[in-house]
């Protein structure tokens, strides 16, 4: 088990976001979050990477508590992800805004930096050629030098998916990642994120509202509904569900 979300309760004010929420991610697993709009999706994201804490309840990560932990502290530890709207710098290239991902590992001092000391050197070598390798695996690689916003939408989400692997993460938690894509760039991203898991020995935890892309990829989903879990479980149960049809109103039909 990778990931444990023990009862969590989100409350802002007098909206509670996410009522007693609890499910665990196995190693290596492709795990769907799912749910109408503003059934608490992306606020459980925010718990999870520290941008916000729970009201109630508890987040491990291997067995350690991570709630409460500064975002960045996260992100050494091993998680990483990306937002539902895509945050690239506008005025830099694909490679650029990739070698962002890697700045928190850096392994020479700010000072090695402005002198240009070897070690400066052999670090940035060393980043940009994993930059390089990653950008191999989701097929951007030929456009490194390219102006991040010159590319298509389904590009730049995968420019977005690169820097969150940068960060070398474990567990990799992906905002709608189909979202914007049509049929067939949503079909490739399905076979992507298998070879994500593989070759970068990651878990995957994501948020989506298309069902098809969501009933091929995942293994297990919870579903929420207006904060509450209304299932936990196999996707192919799920799909039968009489309560999380009346939530979709019956989306999973086509699924
Ligand atoms: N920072 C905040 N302050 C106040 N209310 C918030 C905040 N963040 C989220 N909420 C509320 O919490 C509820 C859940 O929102 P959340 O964005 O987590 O839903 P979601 O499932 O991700 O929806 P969507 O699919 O539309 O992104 C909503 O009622 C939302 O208005």
């Amino acid at each position: 088990m990778i990931l444990e979300v023990c009862n969590v309760t989100k409350k802002f004010g007098g909206v509670t976001a996410i009522k007693d929420t609890s499910f665990h991610v196995n190693a290596k697993e492709i795990y769907g979050l799912i749910g109408p709009n503003g059934a608490g999706k992306t606020t459980m994201f925010n718990i999870i990477t520290g941008n916000y804490e729970p009201t109630e309840g508890q987040i491990k990560f291997h067995g350690q508590r991570i709630d409460g932990i500064k975002p960045h502290k996260i992100v050494h530890r091993g998680i990483a992800r990306t937002f539902q709207n895509i945050r690239l710098f506008t005025s830099m290239t694909v490679l650029e805004n990739i070698l962002i991902g890697f700045d928190y590992q850096a392994e020479y001092t700010y000072l090695e930096a402005i002198l240009r000391l070897p070690r400066f050197f052999k670090e940035e070598r060393r980043v940009k050629k994993r930059a390089l390798e990653i950008m191999e695996v989701l097929g951007i690689a030929d456009y490194a030098n390219e102006m991040a916003t010159s590319l298509s939408y389904g590009q730049q989400r995968k420019v977005e998916i690169a820097r969150a692997l940068a960060a070398s993460p474990q567990l990799l938690l992906l905002d709608e990642p189909a979202a914007g894509m049509n049929p067939q760039e949503t079909h490739e991203l399905a076979e992507l994120f298998f070879k994500i898991r593989d070759e970068f020995d990651v878990t995957i935890l994501l948020i989506e509202h298309d069902m098809k892309f969501v009933n091929k990829l995942c293994d297990r989903v919870m579903v929420l509904d207006y904060g509450k879990t209304i299932f936990e479980g196999d996707i192919k149960d799920a799909i039968k569900d009489e309560e999380v049809i009346k939530a979709y109103l019956g989306d999973f039909k086509h699924a």
